[in-house]
């Protein structure tokens, strides 16, 4: 037999920020056909709250560190996968049936199909078996228009999954498919809320032929290739881009992350050890949202409540949407109990989120005079701004 009939089969799971991943990933984990399957999972900002959200059992779930998929990460990802093969070999781990990679909602994918199809000691053990993209019925058609990325990874797809559908307009799903139509002649596409769409048989796909997607995925694939091949763009082990540029920003440090996505987005963290009041952190988010949705690309959160610092509140925005949050029954990891909110932004500056969710969390500003205030002032000199 060859060695690719043989090999582990590893599917991607892809979609913009928020499209619903992680969701539709915790419903196939419930497949019976999924058991023994590994998940690679990667998440932009380095506080990482998606290996709390997947519903699956902890030894499955692998994360690659701070970094996206396409970008920074990539020989992580290898190294898995090959740490992954030892392990089954020398009987560590029983062996998998499956790999499922779940990629940032940023992430290109042609890098990632690249990182297991064009590296030989990965493709020797593994196949790759398609590439499911999951797209947003609500936000998909503006988020498609405006981010590459997003027209790239539906262009890739073996399969489309459409999210939301309950939520958005029968005309709105209905221009969003001739949409993805002309982008993907001929991946099937089905509707996430059918359960058809939550069977591991949407990732049998058959190994992954660029022939049967528009001209343009060929073209893509061949320039990770040469990008692979032209040392300018090897440094330090890991795999830069020419156009790679963006600021990765946490808790203050501020670091120069080299990736693929443009200097206008921005991924930061904030940490918080008290406990919030249920209606400052509705009037935190009522304002971000209202006064600047579209250049929130993406907010997901763990909140300690006051109301009932036991039970935290999983919130998730996706551009100007807030999904309904969520109150788990307990901590998912009771060591660790503080609020932690990551945020994806588009030409929003970090300063301005920070100081709002200062303002309603009540944490004192002392290094700075209070601007407002002395706007404000009665006193002051007409037109005198500080
Ligand atoms: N109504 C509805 N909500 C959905 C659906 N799919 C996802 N959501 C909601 O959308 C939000 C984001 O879903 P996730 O599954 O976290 O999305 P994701 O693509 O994994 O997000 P990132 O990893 O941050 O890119 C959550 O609040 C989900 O509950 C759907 O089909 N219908």
């Amino acid at each position: 037999m060859s060695p690719v009939l043989n090999a582990v089969p590893v599917s991607i799971l892809t979609g913009f920020l928020g499209a619903g991943k992680t969701s539709l990933l915790n419903r196939l984990l419930k497949d019976p056909d999924l058991t023994d399957t590994a998940v690679i999972i990667n998440e932009f900002g380095d506080v990482s709250l998606d290996h709390l959200l997947v519903e699956a059992s902890s030894d499955g779930i692998i994360e690659l560190s701070d970094g996206c998929l396409c970008c920074t990460v990539r020989g992580e990802l290898v190294d898995t996968l090959a740490d992954l093969m030892d392990r089954m070999q020398t009987d560590k781990i029983k062996p998998l049936k499956r790999v499922v990679i779940e990629t940032t909602g940023l992430a290109d994918p042609a890098p990632v199909l690249q990182s297991v199809m064009g590296n030989p000691v990965i493709a020797q053990s593994y196949r790759l078996d398609g590439v499911v993209t999951v797209v947003d019925a609500v936000n998909g058609l503006s988020t498609l228009a405006n981010h590459e990325e997003a027209l790239k990874q539906v262009a890739m797809a073996d399969r489309l999954v459409i999210s939301k559908v309950s939520l958005a307009t029968p005309d709105a799903v209905i221009s969003l498919k001739a949409r993805l139509r002309e982008l993907n002649p001929r991946a099937p596409m089905m509707d996430g809320d059918l359960p058809e769409a939550a069977k591991a048989k949407l990732f049998h796909c058959g190994l992954y032929d660029p022939a049967t997607k528009i001209a343009d995925v060929g073209r893509w694939l061949q320039d990770e290739v040469a990008g692979e091949h032209d040392p300018a763009h090897v440094h330090d082990g890991h795999h830069h881009h020419a156009h790679c540029d963006h600021d990765h920003h946490d808790h203050g440090h501020h670091r120069h992350d080299e990736n693929r996505h443009g200097t206008d987005i921005r991924s930061f963290s904030i940490v918080h050890d008290r406990p919030i009041d249920p209606m400052a952190l509705e009037m935190f988010v009522d304002l971000l949202r209202s006064a600047h949705g579209e250049k929130l690309l993406r907010m997901k959160a763990i909140v300690a409540m006051s109301d009932n610092p036991d039970r935290p509140l999983i919130l998730h925005g996706v551009q100007a949407v807030f999904h309904p949050p969520q109150r788990l029954a307990a901590w998912p990891d009771p060591s660790d109990r503080r609020t932690r909110m990551v945020l994806i932004t588009k030409d929003l500056p970090e300063a301005f989120v920070r100081d709002l969710f200062d303002a309603f969390t009540g944490k004192p500003r002392i290094d700075r005079p209070d601007r407002q205030a002395l706007e404000d002032n009665p006193l002051a000199v007409p037109g005198l701004r500080m």
